[in-house]
């Protein structure tokens, strides 16, 4: 069993009756945290380290008195802010809100992606459909097709989710991924290419195979004009979860990073199947995922876990974060091996070899 949250249920009825009345005004204090944010208060507090008063900070924003003491007293109930003297100070938690690039981009997407659309998440997970999606996206079933058209603000914010959870980790893989000096990778899920150019620009003759919607196929040919990846790597549209079709074959590693997270049990398994038919021998199927109890901190563990309601509201309605242990078993029921894991890479991901 892993570490994590084994303090539940210590509390005293007043701090449990407290904790519940912090889940119910969630929607309030995260809307109020990320206006102070956005609109500046928050910045202007950093940047008078000896305490704005409210006329103060009236004089340096433009809201009014009224706004900003509706900002401030929220604030003041969240530990946004302290109050000194008549004089308000950013806490630590504010000072985070701020300027912590991971808190930065959770609320982002947060806001822009899930707000909407987590509403409908009763019927979401009654019917295992992406209810809330329609509330950002009216054209799709599930958001994937839907991501290189989505509005300016939204997309910016799922890609800047993805690629941070993602892109930190990889300049760890890239160094694992090509430790034996593969010939050739297959990157399923390859999205903006991020992974492969960092393939071609640590290595000498590695060529990548990048295999995605084909809308995600054209953003991804758009980020690898220069001649160094047109040159070594090639593009396959396909959707991965027609199960009559091929894995391509012949590739020394199959790549799949936060890929498997996209689907459900069922899919996973048919999906791992196909690409053992794919693989050789001395192939190997290199598979990085964030696993919440594979973390070495709880606020780790934290954001994974609270990931899974998007997927269930907005992604698809049926899929979402691993643990270990269901990665494992999906991994053996389709008849894979795991050879080596390697964890804590990046920020949060793990990585799990597969012959
Ligand atoms: C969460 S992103 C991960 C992207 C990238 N591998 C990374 O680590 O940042 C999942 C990717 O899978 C692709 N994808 C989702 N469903 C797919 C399907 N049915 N067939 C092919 N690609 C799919 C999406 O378009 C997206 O690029």
């Amino acid at each position: 069993m892993n570490k994590f949250f084994k303090n539940n249920d210590t509390k005293s009825a007043l701090e449990a009756q407290y904790e519940a009345q912090k889940i119910a005004f969630a929607p309030i204090i995260f809307q109020v945290a990320r206006s102070m944010r956005d609109l500046g208060v928050l910045e202007a507090l950093y940047k008078n380290k000896t305490g704005l008063t409210l006329e103060e900070l009236t004089s340096k924003i433009e809201l009014s008195k009224y706004s900003i003491q509706v900002l401030l007293e929220t604030s003041l109930s969240a530990d946004i802010i302290k109050i000194e003297d008549e004089k308000y100070f950013i806490t630590k938690t504010g000072q985070f809100l701020l300027k912590d690039e991971m808190t930065k981009v959770n609320m982002n997407y947060n806001h822009y992606v899930n707000y909407l659309g987590l509403y409908d998440l009763d019927e979401a997970l009654k019917n295992n459909k992406a209810e809330g999606l329609k509330r950002i996206d009216e054209n799709n079933e599930t958001i994937y097709p839907a991501l290189s058209t989505l509005p300016q603000k939204i997309k910016k914010s799922w890609f800047e989710f993805d690629h941070f959870y993602s892109d930190n980790g990889f300049p760890h893989a890239i160094k694992i991924v090509l430790q034996n000096s593969p010939k050739t990778i297959l990157d399923i899920g390859g999205n903006t290419g991020k992974f492969s150019k960092a393939v071609i620009d640590n290595s000498t003759d590695t060529k990548v195979t990048i295999v995605d919607l084909p809308q995600q196929v054209a953003l991804a040919k758009e980020n690898t004009l220069a001649e160094k990846y047109q040159e070594r790597i090639s593009f396959i549209e396909q959707n991965i979860l027609d199960h009559s079709k091929a894995i391509p074959s012949g590739f020394d590693i199959i790549w799949l990073s936060q890929f498997l997270d996209c689907f459900d049990e069922e899919n996973i398994i048919k999906l791992l199947k196909r690409v053992k038919e794919s693989m050789g021998e001395d192939s190997r199927l290199y598979i990085m995922e964030p696993l919440w109890d594979k973390q070495r901190f709880e606020t780790s563990a934290y954001c994974i876990i609270n990931t899974s309601p998007y997927f269930t509201a907005m992604a698809n309605g049926y899929s979402k974060m691993f643990n270990y242990e269901d990665l494992q078993e999906y991994i053996n029921k389709a008849g894979l091996q795991i050879e080596k894991e390697i964890h804590n890479i990046g920020i949060c991901q793990s990585i799990i070899i597969c012959k």
